[in-house]
């Protein structure tokens, strides 16, 4: 029924069949649907084996051209192998062929999205605290770094450390479609559901980048064209006048979603896709809120910057001292976490431990009187000068039996 080469005709390279192989969808309990996307359902589903949520994407390949195709799979194949912490996991793909349905298996992100933080602050009447906004640009352009520049950034050791320039690559990957709904938000208790998302602790969130590059295979198909009805809001001008997207195109639309976590409302809004188009070449647009750092304004404005010569790269952008310091802090809070979940983790052996030794104790008290109770027994037998049976000489001998000893006793904890 799933046959990577009926989707892909007689344009499968060699290169491309080494790629892993589909997963079976018996291994995958289909869950309920969480929204629908330009290119259809998304679901929750349960991966059986392992017992973790993720969510299926489905895409429908069946007008797509054999190029349309081949370039969606190479997609996959470049997306399943961009594995970073911020950046939404793609597991798998699958296809079903009665139905023409390519379907993306990927990490399920519990708290929503960038829309649904900035939707709730916007309810609730208040700015998104200065912190959580520098907390988050600098995961994005961690995992833009790593998408740029196809490395892993290094850890700070001091806010100071000199950052080595990345190495050019030709295999870079261009997010081509960064906003707020494309910026997902998971908590470390991957329970939550969907309903629950209101709930959410923006402090403690980690960011995923997710919907990657998907833009440019699906940009031509005809699919695309006729279903792609969101407002350009976050596109640069030089996309916008059909030049082709580079890594500082991402920048541009980074810039635009800050702008939105501080404002609320994007940078460039129209009536109508003209009039929104002149905005955004123009470049001109208002200061953030007074509530935040001209630190933060500056870094808005370097962004959203119509001169691609003056814009900053992502590299450039992890130079600031304020990024620096977003994600030495972001680093600080995790070695905390962990801190706390060793403590809670030794607080849970040190429970276990204490009952093996007081078991250990019952035990071996009981033994204790047994022994001693048969002592005085074969002694009584003696002194009425009954025949002796056999007389213990060691309590494991007599009774045969092995109390183990456990291996960290709590009485001996604090020598
Ligand atoms: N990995 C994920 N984890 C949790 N929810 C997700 C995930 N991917 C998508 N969703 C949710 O599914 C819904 C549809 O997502 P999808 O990205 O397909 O469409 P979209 O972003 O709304 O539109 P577009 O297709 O134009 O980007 C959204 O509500 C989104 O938050």
């Amino acid at each position: 029924m799933y046959n990577r080469r009926d989707l892909l005709g007689d344009f499968v390279s060699p290169k491309q069949m080494r790629t892993p192989s589909p997963p079976s969808s018996s291994q995958y309990q289909v869950l309920e649907e969480i929204g629908r996307g330009s290119f259809g359902a998304v679901r929750k589903v349960l991966h059986v084996p392992t017992k973790k949520l993720m969510v299926r994407k489905e895409i429908k390949y069946g007008h797509m051209s054999s190029k349309e195709r081949q370039q969606l799979i190479s997609e996959c194949t470049i997306l399943s192998h961009l594995k970073h912490e911020n950046i939404v996991e793609f597991c798998n793909w699958d296809f079903e062929e009665q139905h023409e349905i390519l379907y993306l298996y990927m990490e399920f992100c519990s708290s929503g999205d960038l829309s649904h933080m900035i939707k709730h602050y916007k309810q609730e009447k208040k700015y998104i605290p200065e912190k959580i906004i520098w907390g988050i640009l600098a995961q994005i352009l961690s995992a833009l770094y790593k998408c740029h520049y196809g490395d892993e950034l290094s850890p700070l050791t001091t806010i100071y450390d000199r950052m080595k320039p990345p190495v050019k690559r030709k295999n870079i990957v261009i997010h081509r479609d960064l906003k707020p709904g494309n910026i997902f938000l998971s908590a470390d208790d991957s329970g939550t559901s969907a309903d629950e998302i209101h709930n959410v602790d923006y402090s403690q969130v980690v960011v995923k980048l997710g919907d990657f590059g998907l833009a440019k295979s699906l940009g031509n198909s005809i699919q695309f064209a006729t279903t792609y009805v969101g407002t350009p809001y976050y596109m640069s001008p030089e996309v916008l006048m059909d030049q082709p997207y580079s890594p500082l195109s991402d920048i541009w639309s980074l810039g635009c979603v800050v702008f939105e976590m501080c404002s609320l409302h994007p940078p460039f809004q129209a009536k109508n896709y003209l009039e929104l188009q002149n905005r955004i070449k123009s470049g001109k647009f208002d200061r953030i809120p007074e509530y935040y750092s001209n630190g933060l304004n500056a870094i808005v404005h370097s962004m959203i910057d119509t001169n691609l010569k003056t814009r900053p790269s992502t590299f450039e952008l992890l130079q600031d001292i304020q990024i620096r310091t977003a994600r030495k802090s972001l680093q600080l809070e995790r070695f905390e976490r962990n801190l706390l979940d060793y403590e809670k983790e030794l607080a849970n052996i040190e429970k276990i431990l204490e009952k093996q030794a007081t078991d250990y104790e019952r035990e071996t008290a009981h033994l204790r009187e047994q022994f001693v109770q048969a002592v005085e027994e074969r002694a009584r037998e003696v002194l009425s000068g009954k025949k002796i049976g056999k007389v213990p000489d060691t309590i494991y001998g007599y009774y045969d039996k092995r109390v183990p000893k456990p291996a960290y006793h709590w009485r001996t904890r604090y020598r």
